[in-house]
């Protein structure tokens, strides 16, 4: 049956363009509705618990303005050791982050979370391992402006992935968005997955 409702059954509470291509990629119908809210740290908040947190908020406030919808939100966030690292604020910042990463293992966690018509959240945990990286290196990489608007400040799908030496777990987790963990999330919600082919 197709009514006006099933035409808005989805919705992606995210201003991502990585989490909609993801999306759009497994042929779903969704329409978008970006939630901003406060993504400060609790006072020794961990990773894991942060990322559902806010996750979970994002998807809370959209699902109030779309009525009988699914709403799907995400968060992603790096971890080093206790050090949470977020979206980098300027070039300086963005430097210091990629050297505090060289040559070491870190943890990226990304939360998923649905409300509205179903409410579930999870974590989803990749380590990423760096090589040992060159001051000209991070020079270089920081001058291309990838590492703006992105968690621990690079994109392991750009230009990021020669700081990778490597992976542990889900790669998508590390771009935003846990595409088998999502997909199962969606199934347990009943949202349909029928296929569409993408034009
Ligand atoms: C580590 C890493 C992060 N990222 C991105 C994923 C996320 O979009 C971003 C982390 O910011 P988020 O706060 O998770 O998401 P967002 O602000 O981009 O979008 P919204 O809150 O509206 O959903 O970093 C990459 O694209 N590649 C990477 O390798």
């Amino acid at each position: 049956m197709h009514t006006h409702a099933d035409q808005t059954l989805l919705v992606l509470a995210s201003g991502s363009p990585r989490r909609r291509d993801f999306l759009s990629q497994l042929g779903l119908t969704f329409t978008v509705s970006a939630a901003d809210i406060d993504e400060t740290p609790h006072p020794g908040e961990e990773a894991a618990a942060y990322v559902l947190r806010l996750a979970r908020e994002k998807a809370r406030v959209v699902a109030e303005r779309s009525p009988g919808a699914f709403v799907l939100a995400a968060d992603t966030t790096v971890a080093l050791g206790m050090t949470l690292l977020g979206k980098p604020q300027d070039p300086a910042e963005a430097r210091a982050m990629l050297t505090s990463l060289s040559g070491k293992t870190h943890d990226v966690y990304t939360g998923v979370a649905l409300a509205g018509r179903y409410d579930e959240a999870l974590a989803v945990h990749t380590r990423v391992t760096f090589r040992e990286l060159s001051a000209g290196e991070i020079d270089w990489y920081v001058g291309t402006g990838e590492p703006v608007d992105r968690a621990g400040a690079y994109a392991i799908q750009g230009k990021g992935g020669f700081l990778v030496a490597r992976i542990e777990g889900s790669p998508t987790n590390v771009v935003g968005l846990p595409l088998g963990e999502t997909l199962a999330l969606l199934t347990r919600a009943g949202v349909p997955l029928a296929w569409k082919p993408t034009p």
